[in-house]
């Protein structure tokens, strides 16, 4: 018998970068998977949505935060085997937002220099991100 193939899960991330080049990052809620890990925002592209209209209404569901897709930047990609999905995740930078980002559906939010990104626990698929935005800023 053939192995079962894993879905591939497409999750849209941005990492907003503030005028002092530090990045934000979010505690995942309680009761999730994952809990307690500090991610990107961002989530799951839905069947109506580009990845960059994903960024556009996370950004202002989880922090209250607006942009533009103009905005966004894409950086890098996540490509990480998960135990149920494969996880396919675009991270754009986005340095021109409105508002502050206040925890809406996270847990915390943090704004982290890229180089103390590794202090906080990141899914394992997120760590391959850090040098490029390391490199970035
Ligand atoms: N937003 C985001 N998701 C990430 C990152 N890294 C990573 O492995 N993921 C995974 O990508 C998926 C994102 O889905 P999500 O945030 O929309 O969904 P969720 O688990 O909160 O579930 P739900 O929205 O269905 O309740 C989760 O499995 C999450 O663990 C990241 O940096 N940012």
């Amino acid at each position: 018998m053939e192995a079962a193939v894993k879905p591939i899960l497409l999750v849209a991330a941005c990492a907003l970068i503030d005028a002092d080049g530090r990045v934000l990052i979010a505690q995942r809620p309680e009761g999730k998977a994952m809990a307690g890990l500090w991610e990107f925002p961002g989530g799951k592209v839905e069947a109506d949505e580009t990845p960059e209209e994903t960024v556009v209404r996370e950004l202002h569901e989880e922090l209250g935060v607006e942009t533009k897709i103009a905005c966004l930047a894409p950086l890098t990609f996540a490509s990480h085997t998960y135990t149920d999905f494969h996880l396919l995740m675009p991270l754009y930078v986005c340095r021109r937002f409105w508002g502050v980002p206040e925890p809406r559906e996270v847990q915390a939010l943090k704004w982290v220099r890229p180089q103390r990104l590794r202090d906080y626990p990141m899914p394992p698929a997120d760590e391959p991100l850090i040098p490029f935005l390391i490199d970035l800023l």
